[in-house]
């Protein structure tokens, strides 16, 4: 955990194939203002790494779970991509947990789920290497690329950390996820971010999204991919800042 004890609580969820230093360009923005929880999903990072097939559900009751174990009663969520469909299941399934949802790059139907399907056997057959390369491209413009090649390294070796049980685990989850019937329900306050040239969960998925959540409203970053509070965390902090304080 970072920040003042006493702030407001603002939980930070990770997307598929990455862990929780995924949200360090927030930090700086953040920390100031809020009591940050950065953890890993199951199956990324130093979580355990339960086998078989994940489902959404599980996700957001490993988040219900961590925050029950902090005392923490309701906080502010923000997540990228998978981390942004578990925080659309908590606005759902426990509203009352929720203050306000920052949902990034991130989809309410995935598909199709026959290449989750085919990305979780490529996996477990041959390790989350296998797809790192093919990932990262997926996360930053090639402009970002090729100016910081540091840090796609680092983004890559993020990625072939992930078990591949976790990562195969968690495809289940996109692959069986639909959200659109509960976004309607979804009361929390909403800002949901897409990056221009995401080519993962493009813009249209951002505006399905805010179409359905009430109130809810869109900002389109560019230039940006999939990772775009990575690539663009300027930008991102000043639009994560804006929806929690307001
Ligand atoms: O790896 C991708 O294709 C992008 C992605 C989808 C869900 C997620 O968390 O990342």
């Amino acid at each position: 955990m970072d920040g003042p004890p006493d702030a407001p609580v603002l939980l930070m969820i990770n997307s598929l194939g990455a862990d929780l230093s995924m949200w360090e360009p927030q930090l700086p923005a953040l920390t100031p203002r809020f009591r940050v929880i950065r953890y890993d999903a199951r199956g990324h990072g130093r979580s355990p790494v339960p086998p078989g097939r994940y489902a959404l559900a599980d996700l957001g009751r490993d988040a219900l779970a961590l925050l029950d174990r902090l005392g923490v009663a309701r906080a502010h969520v923000c997540g990228l991509s998978l981390g942004g469909m578990t925080a659309m299941w908590l606005a759902a399934h426990a509203a009352a947990r929720v203050d306000r949802l920052v949902l990034v790059c991130t989809s309410a139907l995935l598909g199709p789920a026959s290449a989750w399907a085919e990305r979780a056997a490529t996996v477990r057959a041959e390790g989350t290497g296998a797809i790192a390369d093919a990932v990262v491209d997926r996360w930053v413009t090639p402009g970002y690329a090729a100016a910081h090649p540091g840090e796609v390294r680092r983004l890559r070796d993020m990625v072939a950390a992930t078990p591949a049980a976790g990562y195969a685990g968690a495809c289940a989850a996109i692959e069986e996820m639909d959200l659109r019937p509960d976004l309607p329900g979804i009361r929390a306050p909403t800002l949901v971010v897409a990056g221009a040239e995401d080519p993962a969960t493009p813009p249209a998925h951002g505006a399905l999204i805010a179409a359905g959540v009430p109130g809810a409203r869109l900002e389109v970053v560019s230039p940006a991919a999939h990772l775009a509070s990575y690539e663009r965390a300027g930008t991102a902090n000043r639009l994560i800042l804006e929806a929690l304080d307001g």
